[in-house]
């Protein structure tokens, strides 16, 4: 899928650089590709954030950022090498006359301008004016957007709008981060590629389909933009729904951006949409309160540092979704994604329809359906679970369940496993689109949630109360339970 595009040399300006963002992941993803070398020698890294700080103060901050979060030593030699990219600039992003600064450090001329935008969202249209107005701004400059585009259908239609008045679409890389995860990219393969998988994928053969993202993490001191923006809109307008649509497309024509863009945008029409009739059966809404997470006291939301006690933003949401296309009738979609669960998991659960008659029955009174395991993280890689005969010579032929185990780190022992924001930056600096989100697709994603949000406002429906360290509200389980299933576990 990567194109062998010239990478020149660029200037990445990131707005918000002090921010939790930039340093959990952009600088640590910058300093790895360092590592690899994979930054053109002549890129520099701007950082741009409000607070009174200088280039050197901004080093350091950002050393301390990899000590925090490197999970690995820092290399002195790759250390000096990446130090040397950066600087910092104090802007104040809502004022206007404070762009022009950055003239003083981007050169338009040598290097290819590309703009990280690692702020709130409500700041994006400052930042497309500021650039515009100051003049800094070339048919090559690129911007580069991050998750969550708005809050609903309305204003993210607003900062597109915003953004398609200073760059030209080909300039935007709207980033969903899952989207460079390799076993997300895998899915192409696996769908497209293996014969067993394609001629087994719809209706037919498969009976239902979760699709899990458990963070044990809380809300890291995040608690102003996320008591805005609850699970629904953080999580699942753009990465659940975004796997979702790589479980669920057609094949697409080819790899090009183009065409995988198409067929997402086909699965996202497709989604039964959830209003007031609906929302009660087929949502779930929680909220962590205190609890354990591997052995260690945590606090509940409502205590965490910043809360409001008053909040019913929700940390955790289940729902389930139907497709409404020939493939996929009468499959239904399990989603679910939380704060504080027991652990980070993130995976797809393919559950095959269970045989119509069973001559096991000495093994099994009901055998056992497929299934197919694809985990995204930690742990990369994907499981079987099928049935095989126990070796034995006592006559009777006795099944168990065995599990065909294809882990990543230990099949490509060779290949290093790139994080989402190292594949994404790389491929923003290489001016390389093909992973990056289209605005149709937002704003098709944008109406199918904003349609759930509406009716829980509508409904009041307060957010149910789950201990930290479990997988939710057991409504979640009820869920899956009304329909006679239950969750992988
Ligand atoms: N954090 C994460 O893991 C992820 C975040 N995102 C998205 O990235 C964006 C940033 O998130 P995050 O880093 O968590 O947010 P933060 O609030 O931690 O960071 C934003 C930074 O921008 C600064 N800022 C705010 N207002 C201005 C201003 N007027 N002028 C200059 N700087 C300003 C903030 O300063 P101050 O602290 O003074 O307000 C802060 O340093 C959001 O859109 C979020 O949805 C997407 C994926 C993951
Ligand atoms: O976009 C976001 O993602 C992170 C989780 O990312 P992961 O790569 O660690 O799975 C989440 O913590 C954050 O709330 C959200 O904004």
């Amino acid at each position: 899928m990567t194109k062998n595009i010239t990478y020149k040399p660029c200037d990445l300006v990131i707005y918000g650089a002090l921010g939790d963002l930039s340093k959990r992941k952009l600088l640590i993803s910058l300093y790895r590709l360092e590592k690899h070398n994979l930054l053109e020698p002549d890129t520099r890294i701007i950082g741009v954030d409000r607070l009174e700080e200088t280039s050197d103060s901004f080093v350091e901050i950002a050393h301390k950022s990899l000590q925090a979060f490197l999970n690995n030593v820092i290399d002195d030699e790759i250390w000096q090498r990446f130090s040397k990219r950066l600087s910092y600039l104090k802007i104040d992003l809502t004022q206007p006359e404070q762009y022009k600064q950055l003239h003083t450090v981007v050169d338009v001329e040598k290097r290819v301008m590309v703009n990280y935008f690692a702020v709130a969202p409500f700041l994006f249209k400052n930042i497309c004016q500021g650039l515009h107005d100051c003049g800094v701004l070339t048919a090559e400059s690129r911007m580069v957007m991050e998750k969550p585009i708005g809050h609903d259908l309305k204003s993210s239609k607003e900062i597109n709008d915003a953004v398609a008045d200073v760059f030209h679409e080909d300039q935007v890389y709207r980033i969903d981060h899952y989207l460079g995860k390799e076993t997300v990219l895998n899915l192409l393969a696996l769908r497209f590629a293996n014969s067993i998988f394609t001629t087994n994928w719809n209706h037919n053969t498969i009976d239902h389909i979760q699709i899990t993202v458990g963070e044990d993490i809380g809300i890291e001191g995040r608690w102003e933009y996320f008591d805005k923006t609850g699970q629904l809109r953080d999580m699942l307008q753009n990465h659940l729904l975004q796997i979702l649509t790589f479980v669920a497309m057609e094949p697409p024509a080819d790899l090009s951006a183009e065409s995988i863009h198409m067929e997402k945008i086909k699965v996202l029409k497709a989604l039964r949409p959830i209003t007031v009739r609906n929302v009660e059966e087929k949502t779930v809404r929680g909220q962590y309160t205190a609890g354990f997470i591997k052995g260690k006291s945590v606090p509940g939301y409502l205590e965490e540092e910043g809360a409001n006690t008053e909040s019913t933003a929700e940390t955790f949401v289940a729902i389930r979704v139907d497709i409404d296309n020939w493939r996929w009738a009468g499959v239904p979609f399990y989603m679910r994604t939380g704060k504080r669960t027991p652990n980070k998991r993130t995976e797809i659960v393919v559950n095959f329809k269970q045989l119509p008659h069973n001559i096991f029955k000495d093994s099994f009174h009901e055998l056992p359906a497929n299934k197919l395991v694809i985990h995204l993280q930690p742990n990369e890689g994907v499981d079987v679970m099928m049935l095989n005969k126990v070796p034995g010579i006592d006559g009777n032929i006795k099944l168990q369940q065995t599990k065909l185990d294809l882990s990543f780190s230990e099949t490509f022992k060779k290949n290093r496993i790139f994080g989402g924001y190292e594949k994404l930056i790389l491929e923003a600096l290489r001016g390389n689109p093909t992973l990056f989100l289209s605005r149709e697709e937002i704003e098709q994603a944008w109406t199918w949630v904003d349609s759930i949000q509406d009716a829980w406002q509508h409904n009041h429906t307060p957010p149910k109360p789950y201990p930290a360290g479990s997988w939710g509200p057991v409504a979640s389980v009820a869920l899956l339970a009304r329909d006679g299933r239950a969750w992988e576990e």
